[in-house]
């Protein structure tokens, strides 16, 4: 049950993608002004592998710093509007994201681990725009992966395209979305987290119909911190699957070309990335984000009552 304060109202939801819409209009030698030196977090356009896809990041997105560096960047002469939105959106999804994740770490007994990263937890908000693909133009919005995240929450008023795979891998669930709906994911850094309890989902996105996809999603990150499993997820029936290591110096290990080649979907890898050093011995895993201990999936749509 999530909290009746925790409501987006319609018109705030076609206000942000109204913010979205004026964002994504704007020259592209302005929007590539949005770089980062994380990868995949700066604009990201008209790569040839998802030509459909476009997407800019506003780091520490729940700050009026991070917003209000954004929106200088790419409106020199300001545009509070989109400031305000952007901030007020994030502020909102951040606040979901912290009462789903303390919620989880009850169920886990792991209220404490939680807090303290929760201390050095950044947000970045990324705002994507998929095309409709030309005739001859493949449909794919973007391909199959799990987060290099802790956690993700995204967001899509109306146009589906978003399809998560079961865990048997067979299928793909098309995600039906609405403005009240939010879709929690977990990162590949909570399975690792979590002694792999909670796992990423793969999904993608698929452009089917003839109307534009705007999406947002809110994605979270720990700095200047190791991940740890908690002590408390660790005994005979579930030994340690993961050493402590940094989520940044995951990411930047999961863009090198070595990261590519050595296929890790997840936090896999053993002599290559030295502070990871438990090898997964699992296949490629996919489905719920999140589960509970006893079974019962606790990955949902969270569903908002307007
Ligand atoms: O646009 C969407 O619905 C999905 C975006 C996504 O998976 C991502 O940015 O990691
Ligand atoms: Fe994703």
């Amino acid at each position: 049950m999530v909290p009746t304060k925790y409501q987006i109202h319609p018109g705030n939801a076609r206000r942000n993608f109204r913010a979205s819409e004026e964002l994504f209009d704007l020259p592209t030698d302005v929007k590539i002004l949005n770089t980062s030196d994380t990868p995949s977090r700066g604009y990201v356009g008209q790569e040839p592998v998802i030509p459909l896809y476009e997407g800019l990041g506003i780091e520490n997105a729940n700050t009026r710093e991070g917003v209000e560096k954004f929106t200088s960047l790419l409106w020199p002469s300001g545009n509070d509007p989109f400031c305000e939105t952007a901030l007020e959106f994030s502020k909102f999804v951040v606040e979901l994201d912290q009462l789903v994740m303390r919620m989880v770490s009850e169920v886990y007994g792991i209220e404490n681990s939680y807090e303290t990263l929760l201390g050095t937890t950044s947000y970045l908000l990324r705002l994507i725009k998929y095309r409709v693909p030309s005739i001859d133009e493949t449909s794919l919005g973007i391909v199959p992966h799990t987060d290099k995240s802790f956690m993700s929450i995204l967001h899509q008023r109306q146009v589906q395209g978003l399809e998560i795979k079961t865990k048997n891998g067979e299928n793909w669930i098309l995600v039906d979305p609405s403005p009240s709906s939010f879709i929690v994911m977990a990162g590949d850094v909570c399975m690792a987290w979590t002694n792999g309890r909670i796992e990423p989902s793969t999904h993608r996105v698929i452009m089917k119909g003839s109307e534009e996809r705007y999406s947002l999603g809110l994605f979270s990150f720990i700095k200047d911190l190791k991940i740890q499993v908690p002590e408390e997820l660790v005994d005979d029936e579930h030994p340690l699957q993961y050493k402590p290591f940094g989520h940044y110096e995951y990411i930047h290990f999961y863009y090198t070309e070595e990261g590519k080649k050595s296929n890790i979907s997840h936090l896999a890898t053993t002599n290559i990335f030295t502070s990871i050093i438990l090898r997964r011995a699992r296949n490629q895993s996919a489905g719920e984000a999140v589960k509970a201990p006893s079974g019962p999936r606790l990955y949902k749509l969270i569903d908002h009552e307007i």
